[in-house]
């Protein structure tokens, strides 16, 4: 499908966007772990996390929606399914799953789309593989399908090389099914969502900052974790899109009910300090910070990005557009990460800008991007929903036509609802 968007005007609206993905996923994936009844209030219903619910259900979960609340009743025991797990183009589900699922026993084969299958595994399958646990797949289990034949794992002190919330979370998940305390240590604290829920459904993790390095220890599960009751807060990452319309268009966004964690939030003070205005409205603290963003665009400056990488990683698409328009010259660096998400997010933004006329130059680890006037072009989406989204955009200031535009379903359905606030568009079929 092709997503045609014509040029808009300013705009004051709100934007209650989709429930977070990060959050929907851990929700269905530690529901697994309970001995009860789980209640999920505003649980994501977008590819990627339905994948993820439909995985529990293979698991043994019943799952029960009324269309608004979800409610998924633990199995007593994780049962092997009697077929392939499907995870569609999600990494998180594919890698958190497979943390789990090494531990219990059983077969399980875990694959997903031509996207997903070219993803790299190894970052998962090589610690899994080193406390124990059997996992094979293709290239020395890199890449999915991946096999896995779940039973004892050993407690482990593991130090990564990379700040990763999903490697975090599948050792997490591991350590939980071993019969001593284990201790995971990452370089840079990466999205905590795991621990922050696991602690709140009973587990017994600990966790601190030391030397500069995140440091998580981990108790075998003794009992089974308290059940969720939980409303899913929305999506500071979907809304980011916004934020950057109003950011180029001189507009005002108001950002509804978002997380506003500080691993999820790093995008919008980067675009602070590009010149727009924002403002944090903390309405709640409990498993998470929850809260609207206001965003009021001006003038924007060219800005240089290479710290907290991993607390804008799936913002910096979005970012980039942003950076299209500045004025000057603004570098991205020690984003090399950026290559091995649902696309290579560097190409794909920089052959993308070229387009539209942008002067952009891509790095190993980065980009640097010429702020100017942008024109229309017909933009390849690479299959990847951040692509698609941040140009859909973009096309606000002089139109843009996206290819492959259904992947915005896998993480965002009301994308096209709230674009409608901000851009005419239009959908052809064929792309
Ligand atoms: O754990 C998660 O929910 C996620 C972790 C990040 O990936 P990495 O763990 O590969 O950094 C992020 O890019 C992804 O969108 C969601
Ligand atoms: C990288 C992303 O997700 P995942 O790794 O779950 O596919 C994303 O949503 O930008």
């Amino acid at each position: 499908m092709i997503l045609e968007v014509f040029s808009g005007k300013q705009f004051n609206e709100e934007f209650l966007v989709d429930a977070d993905k990060s959050i929907s996923h851990r929700c269905a994936i530690f529901s697994l772990l309970t001995n009860g009844e789980n209640i999920i209030k505003n649980y994501l219903r977008a590819e990627d996390t339905l994948n993820s619910l439909e995985i529990a259900k293979k698991l043994g979960a019943k799952i029960e929606d009324n269309g608004d609340v979800i409610k998924i009743i633990a199995p007593k025991k994780i049962k092997e399914a009697d077929d392939v797990l499907y995870c569609g183009n999600s990494g998180t589900t594919i890698r958190i799953y497979s943390g789990l699922l090494a531990g219990v026993d059983g077969f399980f084969v875990l694959t997903g789309d031509e996207y997903l299958r070219r993803r790299p595994m190894k970052r998962i399958s090589a610690p899994l593989i080193s406390i124990g646990a059997k996992i094979d797949g293709r290239e020395n289990a890199n890449l999915a399908p991946l096999s896995i034949r779940g039973g004892k794992l050993k407690s482990f002190k593991y130090e990564s090389k990379i700040a990763s919330a999903q490697v975090k979370s599948a050792m997490i998940l591991a350590a939980l099914n071993t019969n001593d305390i284990s201790t995971y240590i990452e370089p840079f604290l990466s999205r905590d969502h795991t621990e922050r829920m696991l602690k709140g459904m009973g587990a017994d993790i600990e966790c601190k900052m030391e030397n500069g390095k995140w440091r998580v220890n981990i108790a075998p599960l003794k009992e089974k974790l308290n059940p969720l009751n939980i409303t899913v807060p929305n999506d500071p990452s979907s809304a980011f899109f916004f934020a950057v319309a109003a950011a180029i268009t001189n507009s005002t966004a108001i950002i509804k009910n978002v997380t506003l964690n500080q691993t999820r939030i790093e995008a919008y003070k980067v675009l602070e300090k590009m010149g727009a205005t924002i403002e944090y409205i903390l309405k709640e603290d409990k498993y998470e910070p929850i809260g609207d963003i206001v965003v009021k665009g001006n003038q924007l400056q060219a800005v240089e990005v290479s710290n907290n990488i991993p607390w804008l990683i799936d913002e910096l698409p979005a970012l980039a557009m942003a950076m299209a328009v500045a004025h000057g010259k603004s570098i991205v660096r020690g984003a090399k990460e950026l290559r091995v998400k649902e696309s290579d997010r560097i190409k794909a933004v920089v052959e993308n800008l070229k387009k539209c006329g942008v002067e952009a130059k891509e790095f190993e680890d980065g980009y640097e991007i010429i702020g100017g006037d942008v024109k229309s072009a017909l933009i390849d989406s690479f299959g990847d929903h951040r692509i698609a989204m941040s140009f859909a955009i973009l096309g606000i200031l002089s139109g843009m036509k996206i290819q492959q535009a259904e992947c915005i379903n896998t993480s965002f359905p009301n994308f096209f609802k709230l674009l409608s606030k901000v851009a005419k568009y239009r959908i052809m079929d064929v792309d």
